[in-house]
């Protein structure tokens, strides 16, 4: 018995020694602890951290300093984007919208086309030819209305117009009201009344053909790219050409961003191929859009077809000049339709922009919807050959010539007809 309790009393003394082990060491654990988190007291008397707190708050401030500086980021490229190109696209768009009801463009638009139409009837008059034009038969210049009538009007709803309102054209087919639709879809009826053969709407030619339709130009390859990025055009830019860049900017952005519904492309012969024609009547001076393609060096003996000329650049690999041209072949605008003719209604104008050219076709007269299209190559020099530009004149020529003769056999058939009708009357009478 003596043994047993002897056994129980070692065994209570060992674990009485334990637990104060045990209490002896969590309490220095707890000492270890304290001095590692709370602030410990230097000689001067001012707290400062352990090492280990220190690196949890620089952990946290990093990552509220990442943090915001991805925010800020974000913010300024935000800002940037907006206002350096979207909202210029909305104060320009508006500028041409205000230029588009400024009375002084009309009137000046209204005498410009007028002129013409004097000075083209008068020549075709003295070349015994029997084309006239009868433009603005709805507007004479010296009705146009006076700034103070113009601002009457705009008092009134915009869509409103009379018979006797400057033509202003409608371009864009949002701006056109459901009543005036029928008025401008009018390539079914056109295809019977006036042109008849093969006609397409420019998306519809475009998917034909499998040309791809771009609203800016395209650069062939890196080559090409690169050249570009080196040259700088405002650096030869003379200051009637920058004047022009001014003018032309707000119309390069419009035109290039919205969806033209101003023409159709039509089947003329096998040797001339398709045209561009008007779906609309379009105002003189007008806009009509921008020759896009691929920039390409182009062997100039070659593939001139569908090729603008773009630019001559110092090329520093080859240390040489090289061509550049516009290739609209496979991709391109409607434009590249655009046929050369001796009565051409439209001319071109290369206008820089973003350190680009940009080959804009404008109306050099009112055109008549239904009208082709046409530029005159020869105002380009390295557009076309002249021994080929002699040729097709010569086919139009002769073209014009069978015209008029039909015409006057038909004018001089009528004419026989009513003196044989006048006779046979005064022999009635008689
Ligand atoms: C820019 S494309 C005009 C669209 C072309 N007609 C088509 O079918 O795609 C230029 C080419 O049209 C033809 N072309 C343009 N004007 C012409 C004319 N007056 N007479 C004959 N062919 C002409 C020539 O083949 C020329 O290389």
């Amino acid at each position: 018995m003596a043994r047993g309790e002897n056994r129980v009393l070692k065994n209570r003394n060992e674990t009485r020694r334990d637990k104060r082990e045990k209490q002896k060491l969590n309490e220095k654990k707890d000492e270890e602890v304290k001095n590692d988190n709370i602030v410990k007291t230097d000689d001067s008397g001012v707290g400062i951290f352990t090492e280990e707190t220190n690196k949890k708050i620089e952990g946290t401030l990093s990552k509220i300093i990442v943090k915001v500086g991805c925010i800020t980021l974000m913010l300024y490229v935000w800002i940037f984007l907006f206002t350096k190109k979207y909202y210029p696209y909305r104060v320009q768009n508006q500028m041409l919208i205000d230029a588009l009801q400024d009375p002084e463009l009309i009137r000046h638009t209204v005498k410009v086309s007028y002129d013409y139409q004097e000075f083209y009837n008068k020549y075709m008059e003295e070349h015994n030819q029997p084309q006239r034009i009868h433009l603005l038969k709805r507007v004479d210049k010296d009705t146009v209305p006076t700034d103070e009538e113009v601002k009457e009007k705009e008092k009134e709803p915009v869509y409103e117009v009379d018979e006797d309102e400057v033509p202003i054209a409608k371009e864009r087919k949002s701006d056109i009201l459901p009543e005036d639709e029928a008025d401008v879809e009018v390539v079914g009826d056109m295809k019977e009344e006036i042109m008849g053969g093969e006609i397409y709407t420019v998306d519809e030619i475009f998917e034909k053909l499998g040309i791809e339709k771009i609203s800016d130009y395209q650069t062939y390859s890196e080559y090409e790219k690169n050249l570009l990025k080196e040259f700088r055009l405002d650096r030869e830019m003379p200051e009637n050409v920058a004047k022009k860049a001014d003018y032309y900017k707000q119309i390069i952005e419009r035109g290039l961003k919205e969806g033209d519904e101003r023409f159709f492309v039509k089947k003329i012969n096998d040797k001339k191929g398709y045209g561009l024609f008007a779906k609309v009547d379009i105002v003189a001076n007008e806009v009509l859009g921008v020759y896009t393609g691929v920039i390409q060096s182009t062997d100039s003996e070659k593939g001139k077809k569908f090729e603008w000329y773009y630019s001559t650049i110092p090329d520093r690999k080859l240390e040489k000049m090289v061509e550049l041209r516009v290739n609209g072949k496979n991709k391109g605008s409607a434009l590249r339709f655009v046929n050369h003719s001796i009565f051409y209604n439209s001319r071109i104008e290369y206008v820089p922009y973003n350190n680009q050219w940009y080959i804009l076709f404008i109306t050099n007269r009112y055109i008549n919807r239904g009208e082709e299209i046409t530029v005159d190559y020869r105002k380009n020099p390295k557009r076309m050959p002249e021994k080929i530009l002699d040729k097709w004149d010569k086919v139009e020529e002769e073209e014009l010539q069978k015209l008029y003769d039909e015409y006057m056999k038909l004018k001089a058939q009528s004419e026989q007809a009513s003196t044989k009708e006048e006779k046979k009357a005064s022999a009635k009478e008689l």
